[in-house]
């Protein structure tokens, strides 16, 4: 178990962390997550014991890591540091060996078993044992030195940036491999830049954000557009991911100049995404009627889209579809998104009225069950009189959706 409690660290005269406080129980791996510069090194280097604390203290298993010897301090809490460079030539099973140095006694004798072998099985670069650690690239590097953690048998690890310079596939199995030693009851704490895998592999988060504790909990709760306005000064759109169903960041590119206006008809996932998207492209976007608690309404009051909302399993009144019949009307292009065919058709009627209209659907239409024929038919009439000329620029934003998800995009609307 690690925990710090009340964290003061200054470097020269720069305060660099203040009040930091948390606990990693054996069994869980925590992530590290925060813009550059935020103190995530310097945090983790005060748990392995590097940098002692200005004020508070850090335990793991119970005793104060500035209590401990260097020696001792290395069986507790094993690192993965994020500079693996080296300037000596050791070769790979050496530095993995490097790992038994603190369980080594006075003598050389080390009751590990094969412990470095095991670890470089663990990490599949057994096949290049014998190479010099300087001739690996970036990725076998950082994989030897997770390795070396390994082969430290400590019950703490600290990872900086554990899969910085590892490819997707790489990346994924070290992380998977870190829940494994996590299984095996170790208390992991690791920096990690990529919000995705974060989220997907820790059972927790911690933010840090200019030194400071912002966010903590379950990853959906830490990542939130609002927290990451805050740390990372950064518009963006978080939903979840459809495989992994842990939460996914999509950052908002700055929107420059309006450009042409569009009103989103529809909702859900696919209607939020269209509204992220045609924002992020700078177009003046309008929406609804939408159900209060719709996926899109949560996006387009992030990013302060005027939208119409109706209560939950209501009828859409008449003064709901005429206030949406004018932003129709305002608005240069109209994008059906994913429109749900509500049994009064109300939607439809709409539609049928806008005039230059983009369809972008999630499921092709004859999988749509809550369609009645009529609305069906209504539907498929509305799509033959869907125009495409003059609409590249809108059409060609919300394919994206489409393609990001994997989903159908209506060729005839685009
Ligand atoms: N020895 C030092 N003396 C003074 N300031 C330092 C020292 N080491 C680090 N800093 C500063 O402390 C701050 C936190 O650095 P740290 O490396 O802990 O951040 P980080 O969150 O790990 O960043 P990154 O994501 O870029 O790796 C930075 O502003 C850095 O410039």
């Amino acid at each position: 178990m690690i925990e710090v409690e009340s964290v003061d660290v200054s470097l020269g005269d720069t305060e660099i962390l203040r009040d930091v406080s948390l606990r990693v129980p054996a069994g869980e791996f925590v992530g590290l997550v925060g813009p550059n510069g935020a103190g995530k090194t310097t945090l983790l280097r005060t748990v392995n014991g590097a940098i002692d604390p200005d004020a508070g203290r850090v335990l793991v298993d119970g005793d104060r890591m500035s209590d401990l010897s260097s020696r001792a301090g290395s069986r507790r809490v094993a690192t993965v540091p994020q500079d693996t460079g080296t300037r000596f030539a050791f070769s790979v099973e050496d530095v993995v060996a490097m790992g038994r140095t603190p369980h080594r006694s006075r003598f050389g004798s080390d009751d590990g078993g094969d412990a470095v072998e095991r670890a470089l099985e663990r990490t599949s670069t057994a096949s290049f044992r014998d190479r010099r650690i300087s001739t690996l690239s970036g990725g076998e590097r950082q994989r030897v030195f997770v390795a070396r953690a390994i082969a430290q048998e400590a019950p703490a690890l600290v990872l900086d940036e554990p899969t910085a310079s590892l490819d997707v596939n790489h990346a994924t199995r070290t992380l998977s491999l870190v829940c494994e030693l996590v299984a095996d009851g170790r208390a992991v704490l690791g920096a990690i830049h990529d919000l995705e895998a974060a989220a997907r592999f820790c059972d927790r988060l911690v933010m840090l954000a200019d030194g400071e504790v912002v966010a903590s909990g379950a990853p959906a709760d830490v990542l939130t557009a609002d927290a990451l306005a805050t740390s990372f000064d950064m518009e963006s759109v978080v939903t979840r991911n459809p495989v992994t169903g842990a939460p996914t960041v999509t950052p908002l590119s700055d929107t420059g100049d309006e450009r042409r206006s569009v009103h989103v008809l529809g909702g859900g996932r696919v209607g939020a995404a269209v509204v992220a998207r045609l924002h992020a492209a700078g177009f003046g976007v309008t929406a609804g009627p939408v159900p209060e608690g719709d996926e899109l309404l949560g996006v387009s009051e992030r990013l302060d889209v005027p939208t119409e909302t109706v209560p939950p399993m209501s009828a859409l009144d008449g003064s709901t579809l005429a206030a949406a019949g004018e932003r129709i009307d305002e608005a240069d292009v109209t994008v059906l998104a994913d429109l749900t065919l509500t049994p009064d058709g109300g939607l439809l009627d709409l539609a049928a009225e806008a005039g230059q209209t983009v369809v972008v659907e999630e499921r092709p239409l004859d999988e749509r069950d809550r369609a009645g024929t009529d609305q069906r038919r209504r539907y498929e009439r509305l799509r033959e009189r869907v125009t495409t000329s003059g609409l590249d620029d809108v059409a060609a934003t919300v394919r994206s959706v489409g393609a990001d998800a994997g989903r159908h995009v209506s060729r005839r609307g685009i």
